[in-house]
This record gives structure tokens, sequence and C-alpha cells, in this order.
């Protein structure tokens, strides 16, 4: 098994567990700070040794080496900067200097991780940063989080560590350092290949991994990144079951799968030599770069970040230095001819080849389209598939907006039987006034409580959306800022659509049974959408759907939305 960077492996929980009642009881007296989710995977992966050599947080030194040129100020390779980065306010009321000493809090259980005395506050250049880590380029997302997200100190020092992270999804994959050593030499491995991913694994991938193992007659160690990986990535509870779906595919004790806590920041060649030094540490002797490796793919104009095999020069460079192997991949390729995968340089130049970009294998999950057995296992595809219900099994939401008596109501109800009746999903109404009784019972009606009732409208819906109902929701929603908020929030899940109940007012007032609009008009009801408050009426590009109750009726309304349902796909039956 391989030494650890620097090493020794500074488990930190391991190192202080004789001192965790002392550090608990110091604890509770001490200033805390609140970790954020990036700040949690960087700090479990410093307190159980898989960014050794560290010990806590880069100071001012370490982070400005590793800015400038891959080394922490003892000269030590490193290529990430790892810091603790906190606002003036925070430091001001917690009273953070040289010398204090603060725990660290985990935001999701409030549980106390670890004891940090601190060595210095400072405030980084963040333009450098961005530039000589990241390449620069303002979209890049390391550097939007490093530009948006990230506060304006950092806080250099060391950690003592009180207990590990507590996980409660896959436990028994989580193997810290320490943990997969022991595993390796449990089975006796002493040459193991490791694989970093952060997307769902197919036959180019074992494909890959076993010839890398052939080459270097190593073991396999899948470890992928459940920590935070790209925006947009396939979730890691998705893809872990398909790690898991796939493992039966390797030859009989080949491969071990671990999950690896990691933030990953998308920095290409700086990223590739960091995750040769984390996998190091957890005792892989050799370390899989592929093509475009942790890259973030293309920026708005289509230009890559990162040149294709920019990843492997990087890691190249530092070659001795690292004491991992790398062993480097050209994509592989599907040859149909001959019904086998090859890395590209090895593809004579007029044999046929295919391929599946991870773009194209979305859009055929999203829309049901056909994945072939040549590029994934059934069992893959299966697992995938669970994640990405057919369109006639994702949820939807139709959102209609008006005027008070325009006929949205009653469209809504014909189109709740409508569903109702065509099946193969529950259907959810949520009329303006039964949200009104039910979930906004103490607002009234200034902007800010009707912005707020349609936010809850919205909440509501995507939640819905999310499990697969069909959601028929039909408030007034006068703002145009609360139904885009509204169509963001479900399209995270389904789909949405505005129907812009679009019947003029005066057609409305006349038809009111109800005199609600007489009532608006005497004065007896104040602020009344369409009397004397302002409805923003859907513009442009902003509703899915127009109708009038004034030209056309409520079936012949429902048709149209129905036929729109219809043309996404939405209805179809099984
Ligand atoms: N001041 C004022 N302005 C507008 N509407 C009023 C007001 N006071 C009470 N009502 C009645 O409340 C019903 C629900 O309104 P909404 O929740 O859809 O309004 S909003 O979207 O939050 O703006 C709405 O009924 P429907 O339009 O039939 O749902 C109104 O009749």
């Amino acid at each position: 098994m391989n030494t650890p960077n620097g090493g020794v492996l500074k488990d930190l929980v391991a190192r202080d567990a004789p001192r965790r009642q002392e550090l608990t009881a110091e604890a509770e007296k001490l200033a805390a700070v609140v970790l954020n989710d990036r700040q949690l995977c960087d700090v479990e992966l410093i307190m159980n040794g898989g960014f050794s050599p560290l010990e806590g947080f880069m100071t001012e030194k370490d982070y400005n080496g590793v800015v400038e040129n891959n080394r922490l100020a003892d000269g030590a390779l490193f290529s990430m900067p790892i810091c603790l980065d906190l606002s003036k306010k925070e430091i001001d009321a917690s009273g953070i200097k040289a010398g204090a000493r603060i725990v660290l809090r985990d935001s999701r259980d409030d549980r106390h991780l670890g004891i940090m005395t601190v060595e210095d506050v400072y405030k980084p250049d963040k333009q450098k940063e961005a530039k000589e880590v990241f390449g620069g380029d303002e979209e890049h997302p390391a550097v939007k989080y490093l530009m948006n997200q990230t506060e304006e100190y950092y806080v250099g020092g060391k950690i003592e560590a009180i207990d590990r992270l507590m996980h409660y999804d896959y436990v028994g994959l989580r193997f810290t350092p320490a943990e997969l050593r022991a595993h390796f030499d449990k089975l006796g491995w002493s040459r193991v290949v490791a694989f970093q991913t952060r997307n769902p694994m197919h036959r180019a991938h074992r494909e890959l991994t076993v010839r890398a193992a052939r080459s270097r007659q190593a073991n396999v160690l899948i470890h992928p990144v459940v920590g935070m990986t790209k925006p947009g990535d396939i979730d890691h509870f998705t893809r872990v079951r398909v790690y898991q779906a796939l493992l039966p595919r390797y030859p009989n004790g080949m491969a071990v799968l671990a999950l690896l806590p990691l933030a990953m920041r998308m920095g290409g060649p700086r990223e590739a030599i960091w995750h040769a030094i984390i996998r190091k540490n957890h005792g892989a002797t050799h370390f899989i770069v592929g093509r475009d490796h942790a890259g973030p793919g293309k920026n708005s104009k289509g230009e890559e970040f990162y040149g294709p095999y920019d990843a492997q020069y990087a890691v190249e460079k530092y070659k001795d230095e690292l004491g991992i192997e790398v062993v480097p991949f050209q994509q592989m390729t599907y040859l149909p001819d001959s019904d086998e995968y090859k890395p590209k340089d090895e593809v004579p130049k007029d044999v046929r080849t295919a391929d599946i970009s991870g773009t194209e294998l979305r859009r055929r999950l999203k829309t049901g389209g056909d994945i072939p057995e040549w590029f994934s296992y059934p069992e893959v595809v299966r697992v995938l598939r669970e994640s990405h219900p057919p369109r006639n099994k994702q949820g939807f939401t139709v959102f209609l907006t008006g005027y008070t008596n325009s006929g949205k109501d009653a469209i809504a109800r014909a189109l709740n039987v409508t569903l109702n009746q065509q099946g193969g999903r529950a259907v959810s109404l949520l009329l303006g006034e039964t949200v009104r009784n039910e979930l906004s019972s103490e607002l009234g009606f200034s902007h800010e409580d009707r912005n707020k009732n349609i936010a809850r409208i919205g909440f509501v819906a995507s939640e819905l959306t999310k499990s697969g109902s069909a959601v028929i929701a039909a408030p007034i929603a006068p703002f145009k800022d609360s139904r885009k908020a509204a169509r963001e929030i479900v399209e995270k899940y389904g789909s949405f659509y505005l129907v812009h109940v679009a019947t003029p007012l005066e057609f409305c007032e006349k038809t009111d049974k109800r005199g609600i609009y007489a009532k608006a008009r005497k004065g007896e009801i104040k602020g009344f959408t369409g009397v004397d408050d302002p409805y923003e009426a859907p513009e442009g590009k902003e509703a899915d759907l127009v109708v009038d109750i004034s030209k056309i009726n409520v079936r012949t309304a429902v048709h149209q939305i129905v036929l729109l349902l219809e043309s996404e796909g939405l209805l179809d039956q099984l």
C-alpha cells in the first residue's frame, strides 16, 4: 500500500481520540463557527487525513504558496487552497484573532467537530486566486463560488478533532483513509489503481478501469465523489446505486467501491494533482487521469475551460514528487464493427466509432429515449430510469393567472376532473380561495403578502411536482416577479406552464354573480385587483398559453391546455 502524502497519515480523529472528553468540555465554552456544506466537506477530509499533510485550514503563508506555485510554506506539494472563509462581522462577533480557540460546528446537526487554534486572519486576493488556481474565467464554477459565496476573510490554523461527521446515507461505503488502508490490507492488495468520478459509470468506464488494472497488475478502487460536484450533475444517491449495480460486472474480487466526501472545485489540472494526493492518502498506488479530468466543460462561448489533456500534463510535471503513479487515459470509444471499446488514440482512422455524451445521455433519460446495450448495462440503465421517470410519469404544474371571475377557477376545476379521468397521476387543485383558507389565512392583499402567498403556492407545487403529481394552481398572481419565482422553483423538478386567463376586466366584472366587484367599487373591499390594485399581465413569452373566456368557453380552454400537455409527452398512455 502507498505511504501517505508527507509520510504520515494525519488522521486527526484517531490522534485526538484520547482527549475527546477534555476537548468536548472545552468546546462548550468557545465561540462557534458554523460550517457550510463546502467547509464541512473540507473539514471531514482534513480531520480524517484525506488532505494529509494538512492539519487544519491554510494560513496565509501556506495559501500564498499553494496559489503561486502549488506548494505549502514548507515546500510540500499541494495544489488546492483549503481555507476557512468568514465574514468580517463573524470574525468581530466571535473575537477571532491569532491565538483564539474556536469550535467548528456542523450546520446539519449542531455537533461540535473540532477545535481550531487560530494562527492568522487574512484577506485573500481573490482575483489572483481565481486566475492562478482556476484560470480566471469568470464563468468557471469555482470562480463564481469564490466571487459570490466565499466570504472576504480567510482564517488559518490547526484543528484538534472532537469527532467524525455523522452520515446517514451509504454509511457502509464511506471509508476514511485509515479504514480503506485496513481494508486493502485485509484483502491482501498492495497495488491499487484508483478511479475518480462524479458521473454514472457505464461500459466504457468498466473497460477503462479493467485495462488500467491489467496494465499495472493492480486491483481497482472505484472512488466516486459524493460531497459536492458540478451543479446539474446526477445526484449521488442515484449514482451510488449505479456503482453498486455495476460492481458485479467486474471479475470477482477485482474492484472495491468507496465513497469520497470531497467538495470538488472542477479545477482541471490543479484538481488532478489534488485528487492524486487524496488517493495516495487513501492508500492507492496508481491513479487514473482521463480526458478533461475534473474540468467544468465549456463556457457560454463554447470554449473549453482547459485543454483536454492539461490535467495529464500537470500530474506528469509533478510525477516524481507525487509518489502515486498516474495512469493517463485517452477517452474510450466504442467500435461497433468489432463490438469492443478502445482508447481513441488506438483506433485506426477508417474504423467506425460510436459515443453517447453525458449531455446526450441526460437528454435520452429525460425523453425516455433508447440507451443501447453497447453503451451501458441493463441494470445500470434501470437504476437511472428509476430516477428519471418517462415524461408520462413526471410531475408538472399548470399555473393559471388572471382576474377574479376571469374563468381561471372554472378552467382549473374542469382540468382537475379531466386529468383525474385520464389517470396515471395524483392531481392537486390549488384554487386561490383554498390556499387563502388553508395556507395563507393570516395574509392580506398587500404587494408583499400577495408575493408571500404565491411563494407558498410555488413551494407546494414544486414539492408535489417532485413527487410526480399534476398540480393545477389558480391564484390571481398579479405580479410578474412572483410568477417567475414560482416557475423557477417548480422547474427544478418538472415542467411548469403558465396559462394567462386574459379575460378582459369588464367581462369579469359584468358576469360576476358574487357581487365581489360591486363591493370593491363601493370601497367595501380595498386594494382589489383590477379595481384599485394593479395586475401585471404576462407579456411576451412569459405565458405558455393565453385563453380568454369572453371569446371561448371553458371546455375549449381546457382542451387547449390538454393539447399543450400532450404535445410535451406528459399525457402519453403507457
Ligand atoms: N383585495 C383583494 N384583491 C384581490 N382579491 C381579493 C381581495 N380581497 C379578497 N380577495 C379574494 O381573494 C381570492 C384569492 O386571491 P388570491 O390569493 O388569488 O390573490 S393573490 O394571488 O395573492 O394576489 C380572490 O378570489 P379568486 O380570484 O376567485 O380566487 C378574491 O376574490
